[in-house]
């Protein structure tokens, strides 16, 4: 089994690219668990394998964690009563370390001696292995095979006095992406790596202080945006105080470019760059820069069809809704086994037939990963009596991996990786296929282009330039090693 998750020893689902990790938490609010599973609910699309809420009384931390969806385990007034006080997390998981199974669910929880620690984390830590080997050593016992625990007993382990200089010190031996809400006794803290790979806000309501992952998940609690957790900066919600901790040498940020691409809800704003606009923009660029004469611009739902629009209004040729979309079948990627993923393609899209026969369509789709939705839905525009059809991607092949909080399939699972574009072009039986530069990309989020030394953006999959050190996934001998440990204990 072939996947970028070096502790998912038991699943048969390596190969698909999947959504990442959401996390949520509300301080100084007497809903705070009930915020929590709102704003959980609008974070959904970013973790769909679990879910879980961590409140603390002033006394105690109560946690209830499960596998599946927000709706169905938060969504009963007896499970939030059982989650009292002021101060709540949660987080909705789509695993990059570790396997798909209760222990690995988030918030984790330990007990320190400090008191109760409980953490959310989106992103993936890419020295985790070596890091577990060598604290397993020092006598640490790890509860999950997850990434996250590792900054757990890096806090309980540090030589350092207070709380706050405990999780520092962790913070400065964990390496590759974290958006982290933890709490602790003292109080909750929020924080982002050094670079910002994946994104956090801040907002208020009333006189609670909140943290999310997208801004949708604040509206949808009817909070108002405050800002946005800076990279490498600590926020620490104290008694109702909020204060700033930025214990990082200064390094210029590259936010996760795949954020506007694909992840993020279309109404969130990330880093103060509007989703829905960038996608539209993006259209746009891929219509200046491969236009093609053509009767209908038809989104593939539901990530592409911002870019078709952006597409549609830059080349003047109609938009329509070509493909209707199943709104009782779940993501894509998320189907277990090639099998039933193919049948899951089938399932969510259907050709809109009257609309496309004898017309020469272009179809626009946020990214190809594995290439099944291309060939799929290129074919079902056949089926239904398509005269051409050319399909227009709005994002650069891709070509890499990701060891950042997404469970990429591993890198020679990728069609961009596999093929040219010609070989592209033929598999999916398109008469024209074409993707958005990676300048184009950088224009639609206000760039003149990518900067050859240091861009602004991770984005790596699509150019192999990792902005970290991938401290585990450069030493396979310590995979292995690891793949072996995590088979022991499951
Ligand atoms: O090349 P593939 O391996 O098929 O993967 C790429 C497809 O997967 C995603 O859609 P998905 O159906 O997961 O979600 P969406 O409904 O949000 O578009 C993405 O938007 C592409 O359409
Ligand atoms: N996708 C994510 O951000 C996952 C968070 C963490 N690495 C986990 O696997 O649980
Ligand atoms: S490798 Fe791609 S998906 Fe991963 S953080 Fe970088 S740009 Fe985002
Ligand atoms: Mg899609």
């Amino acid at each position: 089994m072939l996947t970028t998750n070096p502790y998912d020893v038991s699943s048969d689902d390596g190969d698909t690219l999947r959504e990442e990790c959401g996390v949520f938490g509300v301080s100084g609010s007497s809903s705070a668990a009930a915020l929590v599973a709102l704003g959980l609910h609008a974070l959904q699309h970013r973790g769909q394998e679990a879910a879980g809420i961590t409140s603390f009384d002033g006394t105690h931390f109560h946690t209830h964690r499960a596998m599946g969806h927000v709706a169905g385990n938060f969504d009963r007034d007896d499970v939030i009563r059982a989650l009292p006080g002021t101060v709540a997390a949660g987080h909705v998981r789509y695993s990059t370390s570790g396997d798909t199974a209760l222990r690995n669910v988030q918030p984790l929880y330990a007990e320190l001696q400090s008191g109760g620690f409980a953490v959310a984390h989106n992103g993936n830590i890419s020295n985790a292995l070596k890091l577990r080997r060598e604290l397993v050593r020092r006598g640490s016992i790890f509860q999950s095979t997850s990434d996250t625990e590792t900054i757990i007993h890096l806090v309980a382990t540090s030589s350092y006095r207070t709380l706050i200089d405990r999780f520092i010190d962790a913070l400065k031996q964990i390496e590759g992406a974290y958006s982290l809400v933890v709490m602790t006794p003292e109080g909750m803290i929020a924080c982002r790596d050094p670079l910002g790979i994946r994104p956090l806000v801040m907002g208020r309501l009333d006189d609670a202080v909140i943290f999310a992952s997208e801004t949708v998940a604040l509206d949808v609690c009817g909070a108002t945006f405050e800002r946005i957790v800076e990279p490498g900066e600590l926020v620490i919600v104290q008694n109702g105080e909020v204060r700033s901790v930025k214990p990082f040498a200064p390094v210029p940020a590259r936010p996760c470019i795949f954020e506007w691409v694909y992840f993020s809800r279309p109404d969130s704003i990330v880093d103060s760059h509007s989703v829905y606009s960038v996608r539209k923009e993006i259209g746009a660029q891929l219509a200046a820069e491969s236009p093609v004469d053509a009767d209908l611009v038809i989104p593939v739902p539901d990530s592409g069809v911002p870019a078709a629009i952006g597409y549609a209004q830059a080349s003047g040729i109609p938009f329509e809704l070509g493909i209707i979309r199943s709104h009782y079948v779940g993501r894509t990627f998320i189907q277990p086994g090639d099998k039933v993923r193919h049948l899951g393609v089938k399932l969510k899209h259907n050709a809109n037939r009257a609309l496309i026969e004898g017309k020469r369509v272009i179809l626009v789709d946020d990214s190809i990963v594995r290439g099944t939705t291309s060939l799929k839905i290129v074919q079902m525009m056949r089926d239904a009596g398509a005269a051409e059809v050319h399909l227009r991607i709005a994002s650069p092949p891709t070509r890499h991996s990701c060891f950042y909080g997404v469970d990429t399939p591993e890198r020679t699972k990728l069609l961009a990786h596999k093929l040219d574009l010609g070989g592209m072009t033929d598999f999916i039986h398109a008469d024209t296929l074409a993707f958005v530069s990676i300048d184009g990309l950088y224009k639609a989020l206000g760039e003149a282009k990518r900067a050859d030394v240091r861009p602004n953006y991770c984005d790596a999959c699509f150019t192999g330039d990792y902005p970290t050190t991938l401290t585990d996934h450069d030493d396979s001998a310590q995979v292995d090693q690891f793949a072996l440990l995590a088979e022991r204990v499951i």
